[in-house]
């Protein structure tokens, strides 16, 4: 279905063109707005037109437009934008970074599964005062500080397995282009002004602080640091302007703004009065010229935001605006920490609009990775080490761990025990064991080979069931981005197979011989069944873990890149298929006492553990391959 939306006004309005007769009713016409329209582009509230208005224009949606002149089709096929912050390159990534961009990367897959077009945008914000003292205390100069870190990044989500789409610089020549294109234009809005300003400003945060948000002695709650007193003439975005377009969208869209919690915040934010905000630094060299003053730059987050928009530009084409939309403007997630929110949620609707673009579908601020309750931050240096992680127990306990343990919106906290004891009983014991003990029964009893022509013709019902039920729970929890509950109703179908095979006892079958060993195959193949709709369904979480789990199962990786998630239908596994050699798919990590490892490093402790003995008192953590 398609229908044409016509660009009137360039503010805030724009007209909606139905092809409904004007006849039908102003419900029908809703319905039918709210179906074509609403969610797929960016129309994200609605009022029926003023009578006096044009006969065909149905309906007046405020607060967002299109901006490329004219008539724009709208069709199914539009790519899932997404989003991760441009992760600022004050100091290297650590894991709350790694958070958000797993939780991203999961996201991308599970929509990948489905079918769609996805572009899956992450990259680094380069600019501003605290890039530029960062880079002096190194001892380098800003741009060689920035390709360092930014590579640390790339070098990161390699280790991760994120499987990213773009990945954007905000150094990047295209991006300023586009950057100073936007500027023009909220520059022609009328919404940009220059005038004096004096506050209290956190180079942290890289922003004037309120005097009512700030601890003691001026302290910013998330730095720790005091404000520093600052005036300076700036340029300033007439944010001010928008209160009421942002008052409506707050209100017409309750899935703007995930979770639904936070929305009350940031309605909060707007309903107390939105203050215009400097948009320049005079005394920062270190960033974008404003294009009408090349003695002031542009402001780090003015400048960031866009990065999503230039993340969209190919390199074949010129960097404009209207070529970095059509590659499908709007995004459809910007994935986001909730510290922030209210950038995404309030400064970049408002710049949007100014700039007559289309809003994001949505932004949803998760919570925080914390350490002593307070948030892990690269400015108060109390990280986690994601290489670390990876280096030790693997990229997929890493993103098992955080997307199954901290639920897509609440904060958490970090132990390592915890991860060692989950990451153990759900990856190794009831996936990789249930794998690993079915493969070995099914070559000292089957020669390694599935016995029956289908699935189906193995299939146990109750068992069937259950599953085909989970894997839809499954479904619909990844939709909704609660990672840890689809991760939950995976694991729950691990534990069915694991039921099964126990109740079904199949060893015990095969030594009845006859009918009962015949029983005990086709339990195998169930059993092998379920595990491969597993390794579909948990894709989007540990991609790598379910690559080996599908070469287990005889399948090339090509045949595991090019799965989609209609492969969780029961049936999947291809009769009298020959099963590789059983090689246990996730290893064990094993806590064992320093006076075994004798000090060495975890890894290293596996292969000296049985030569050093020396008594140590401190435990350590040590990774061995699960028996
Ligand atoms: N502790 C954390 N928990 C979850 N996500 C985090 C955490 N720290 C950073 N992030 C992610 O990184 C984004 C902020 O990126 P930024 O580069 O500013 O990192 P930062 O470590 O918070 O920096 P700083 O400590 O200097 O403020 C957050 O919005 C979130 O997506
Ligand atoms: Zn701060």
């Amino acid at each position: 279905m398609s229908g044409r939306v016509i660009f009137c006004n360039p503010q805030n309005s724009l007209w909606l063109f139905s092809p409904l007769s004007s006849s039908s009713s102003i419900k029908s016409k809703t319905t039918y707005i709210k179906n074509v329209f609403l969610n797929r582009r960016n129309l994200l509230s609605f009022s029926p037109k003023p009578s006096s208005s044009s006969s065909s224009a149905l309906f007046c949606c405020c607060s967002s437009s299109s901006s490329d002149g004219g008539a724009q089709s709208i069709t199914p096929a539009d790519p899932f934008i997404l989003t991760t912050p441009l992760y600022y390159v004050n100091a290297p990534p650590h894991m709350g970074s790694a958070y958000t961009t797993i939780a991203a990367d999961a996201i991308a897959r599970f929509q990948r599964l489905l079918g769609k077009k996805v572009i899956f945008i992450t990259g680094t914000d380069e600019h501003g005062e605290k890039i530029a003292t960062a880079a002096a205390a190194s001892g380098s100069t800003p741009i060689e500080h920035c390709n360092n870190i930014s590579q640390a990044y790339k070098f990161l989500w390699k280790d991760l397995d994120i499987a990213y789409d773009k990945f954007i610089r905000t150094t990047d020549s295209s991006h300023e282009e586009i950057v100073k294109e936007f500027y023009a234009r909220v520059l022609a809005s009328g919404d940009i002004y220059r005038a004096d300003y004096e506050g209290l400003y956190c180079v942290g945060c890289e922003e004037y602080k309120d005097e009512k948000e700030l601890l003691e002695n001026s302290c910013c709650p998330m730095h720790l640091k005091p404000c520093e007193a600052r005036k300076e003439d700036n340029y300033f975005f007439a944010l001010s302007k928008y209160q009421k377009s942002l008052e409506e969208v707050l209100a017409h869209n309750p899935d703007f703004i995930q979770p639904s919690y936070r929305l009350n915040e940031v309605q909060s934010w707007v309903k107390s009065g939105l203050r215009d905000f400097s948009i320049s630094r005079a005394s920062v060299d270190w960033g974008i010229p404003v294009p009408t003053d090349e003695k002031q730059t542009i402001y780090v987050w003015f400048d960031a935001l866009l990065g999503y928009v230039s993340a969209l530009s190919q390199e074949e084409e010129k960097p404009t605006l209207q070529h970095a939309i059509s590659s499908g403007w709007p995004a459809s997630l910007h994935l986001i920490g909730k510290d922030i929110l209210r950038f995404h949620a309030v400064y970049w609707p408002a710049m949007l609009m100014s700039a007559g673009l289309s809003l994001p579908k949505m932004v949803f601020g998760h919570g925080f990775l914390t350490k002593d309750g307070m948030k892990m931050g690269k400015s108060l240096g109390n990280t986690l080490e994601p290489k670390d992680l990876v280096l030790r127990f693997g990229s997929d306990a890493v993103r098992y761990f955080f997307l199954r343990e901290v639920e897509l919106g609440n904060d958490g906290d970090y132990s390592e025990e915890r991860f060692i004891n989950i990451v153990n009983a759900h990856l190794a014991n009831t996936i990789g064991n249930l794998l690993n003990r079915t493969l070995g029964l099914l070559k000292k009893n089957c020669n390694s080979t599935l016995i029956v022509d289908s699935v189906t013709a193995a299939e146990g019902s109750a068992l069937k069931d259950t599953v085909e039920k989970l894997v839809r729970t499954a479904k619909d929890h990844y939709e909704n981005l609660s990672l840890s509950l689809a991760c939950e109703a995976v694991l729950e179908i691990g534990n069915a197979g694991n039921l099964y095979m126990d109740e079904r006892a199949p060893w015990s079958l095969f030594k009845k011989g006859g009918d009962a060993s015949e029983a005990a195959a086709k339990d195998l193949v169930v059993i092998l069944e379920v595990v491969r709709i597993i390794a579909v369904a948990l894709a989007p979480v540990t991609p790598s873990l379910c690559s080996r789990i599908y070469s287990q199962l005889g399948y090339s990786n090509d045949q595991f890149e090019a799965i989609t998630w209609s492969e969780t239908r029961w049936g999947g596994l291809k009769g009298r298929q020959v099963m590789a050699q059983a090689i246990p798919i996730f290893a064990r990590i094993e806590i064992i006492k320093e006076e075994e490892n004798g000090g060495e490093t975890p890894k290293k402790a596996v292969k000296d553990k049985k030569q050093k003995q020396k008594p140590k008192p401190k435990p350590q953590v040590a990774v061995e391959a699960q028996g």
